[in-house]
């Protein structure tokens, strides 16, 4: 059990990446707290999943683009698990939408979601890192999409290259109190975020043949990746970044 005896915090929790990231840490032993803004229900089937590994689970409420979140989310975790080991920040949008014509508010509503949410949490859950005085580790759900860009993903994309950046700087500022801060980046897994966009069968073929693992991903593909930074395994790992894509980067002809 990788994670045995350790609080892991997951924001985006309640479908998608985040939920299959917060039962794959109970899998390997971890207590959760899942942070989610709408969705009662898939937040509440995820904390059923988790509890029924054994492990102690609490969901809680909260828009991430909301700075008061942060803090929010961090104290309810904390007073209801003890503590925090690993934080996850994993709550994302990609409202697709051409770059010439983007709204003001689909712009600004991805910035506060994605990269200012990211930065509120991840202070909140290092000072929390600090005052307990025994280390920690901060994973980013970046994206292949900090490296690569997306015609009708202007917004989004400088959005996830900042999440890293933010983890890159993160390392440094917070090296000293051996809390580690890794970005991971997914590329194309099935989830809400692209359902509409894949539901495209000539775009979703497109994207598969561009896999050299033959397939698109699956939430599950990240539970591996997210428990290894979490764990101890990966004491000396800080500011690195790991692509989970089948391949797809790499793949230019
Ligand atoms: N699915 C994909 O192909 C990829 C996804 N990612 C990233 O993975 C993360 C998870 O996305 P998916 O699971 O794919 O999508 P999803 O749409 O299934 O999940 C996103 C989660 O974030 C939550 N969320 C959205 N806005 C929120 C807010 N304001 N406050 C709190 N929670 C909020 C949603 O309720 C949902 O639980 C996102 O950051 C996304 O950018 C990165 C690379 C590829
Ligand atoms: C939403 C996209 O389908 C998905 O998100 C990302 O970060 C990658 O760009 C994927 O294409």
């Amino acid at each position: 059990m990788l994670l045995e005896g350790k609080v892991v915090l997951v924001t985006g929790a309640s479908a998608g990446i985040g939920r299959a990231v917060a039962i794959g840490c109970a899998e390997h032993g971890a207590d959760v707290a899942l942070n989610f803004s709408r969705d009662q229900a898939g937040a509440d089937g995820a904390v059923a999943a988790i509890e029924a590994l054994g492990r102690r689970a609490v969901a809680i409420q909260g828009d991430v683009a909301d700075p008061q979140t942060a803090r929010d989310f961090i104290d309810r975790a904390v007073d209801a698990l003890g503590r925090i080991d690993a934080f996850v920040n994993n709550a994302g949008i990609c409202p697709f939408h051409a770059f010439l014509d983007m709204p003001v508010e689909t712009f600004e509503r991805t910035m506060r979601v994605n990269l200012h949410g990211a930065y509120f949490m991840v202070q909140a859950a290092a000072n929390r890192m600090v005052e307990q005085g025994d280390g920690g580790s901060i994973i980013a759900m970046s994206s292949i999409s900090a490296l690569v860009g997306g015609e009708y993903q202007t917004h989004y994309t400088p959005t996830k290259a900042g999440l890293h950046s933010l983890m890159q700087s993160a390392a440094i500022a917070l090296g000293r109190h051996n809390i580690r801060c890794n970005s991971l980046f997914p590329g194309t897994i099935l989830t809400d975020i692209n359902k509409d966009d894949l539901a495209d069968e000539n775009k979703r073929r497109s994207m598969e043949g561009r896999v050299p693992l033959g397939r698109l991903g699956q939430p599950e593909d990240l539970i591996g990746p997210t428990v290894f930074l979490a764990s101890d395994l990966a004491r000396y790992v800080t500011g690195a970044s790991l692509l989970v894509d089948g391949g797809l980067y790499v793949n230019l002809q």
